[in-house]
């Protein structure tokens, strides 16, 4: 009896499940890209920038899935296999200040160092830069802003107030012009459709045409108090400020404050870079007022500073 005839019957069902997972810990998103000495600078700096967002994990390891199709795509191709054509138009659903527009740009530059997009630029828009005021109007206005965009990223912001009119609105011609540029410029611009996420889906869902034009959603969450605590550290430590501990303390009830607020207008990380931003005024007028002042008091930012002068100003 050979060796093969003595070996025990294996039920189907075990050759149904995939091999056993790799022991390997997951590696984080883009970790490979950033340990290997090889990586290009351009690649590097937007692969550091990236992963220096705060949180955003699912973001990033979406992101590091484009990478890694691009990128064995391309050795597909040197292996002499055919090359797959990917649509790369996006969709961002979140709330404001959640990291869309920071995400949009850094698309572009990742995109154009992986040798995706020729420039990798961001060309911002939203309805009042697309839609004109009689007809033709408009077509000529997004066809200008798509031109701008070539070679980059055209990023639209609230994109279903273009909708918002219904069929007789100029903003439809708006969304006529840009599905008929993302098939005649197939692979030369990246569109990504930005906007708070029920509003979002709606636009989606009266559109029937549009989803499957953009193979990539992402969905940004809102930050927890400590991502944005996290946020402001970063922030104020860019510019070289720190804040005290009670600075930091004042800072996060500030942060549940708005949270809170019954108009449910929470702006996440853009609450806290106004917040900062008003911070760094009122430091320097504090410090205006004494004839010396330390280095580390140069830096350092005192409950005081975060006070608001009025709440508008912040929310
Ligand atoms: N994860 C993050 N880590 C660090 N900074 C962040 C992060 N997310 C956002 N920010 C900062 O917060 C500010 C607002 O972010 P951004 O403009 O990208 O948000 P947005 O979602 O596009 O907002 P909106 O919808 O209101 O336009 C920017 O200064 C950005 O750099």
């Amino acid at each position: 009896m050979n060796s093969e005839m003595r070996t025990p019957h294996r039920p189907r069902i075990q050759v149904l499940f995939d091999p056993a997972p790799p022991s390997r810990a997951p590696r984080a998103p883009f970790a490979d890209v950033l340990a290997d000495p090889a990586t290009p600078p351009g690649l590097r700096a937007a692969v550091e920038e990236l992963c220096r967002l705060i949180g955003l994990d699912r973001i990033k390891e979406a992101l590091y899935g484009v990478y890694a199709y691009f990128t064995v795509g391309q050795r597909r191709q040197e292996a002499g296999l055919k090359a797959q054509r990917q649509t790369l138009h996006m969709v961002f659903r979140g709330n404001p200040g959640t990291g869309k527009t920071t995400v949009a740009r850094l698309v572009g530059r990742l995109l154009h160092e992986m040798g995706v997009l020729a420039k990798g630029h961001l060309v911002e828009a939203e309805r009042a830069d697309l839609v004109g005021e009689y007809i033709g109007h408009t077509a000529q206005r997004t066809r200008e802003h798509i031109k701008k965009a070539l070679g980059g990223v055209l990023f639209i912001d609230e994109a279903y107030s273009l909708a918002r009119g219904g069929e007789k609105d100029f903003g439809k011609e708006a969304i006529d012009t840009l599905v008929k540029a993302m098939e005649d410029h197939r692979d030369a611009f990246v569109l990504i459709l930005a906007g708070y996420p029920r509003e979002m889906d709606a636009f989606l869902r009266v559109n029937p045409g549009l989803p499957s034009r953009f193979p990539i959603q992402l969905t940004f969450p809102d930050y927890t108090v400590a991502e944005l605590l996290a946020i402001a550290d970063q922030m104020a430590g860019d510019r070289d400020y720190v804040l005290t501990p009670a600075a930091r303390h004042k800072l996060k009830r500030m942060i549940v404050k708005a949270m809170d607020h019954p108009t449910g207008s929470f702006s996440n990380a853009r609450f806290v870079r106004n917040v900062l931003e008003r911070a760094f005024r009122r430091q320097a007028l504090r410090l205006l007022q004494r004839r010396e002042a330390t280095r580390d008091e140069l830096m350092t930012l005192l409950p005081e500073d975060l006070e608001v002068a009025a709440e508008h100003d912040i929310w």
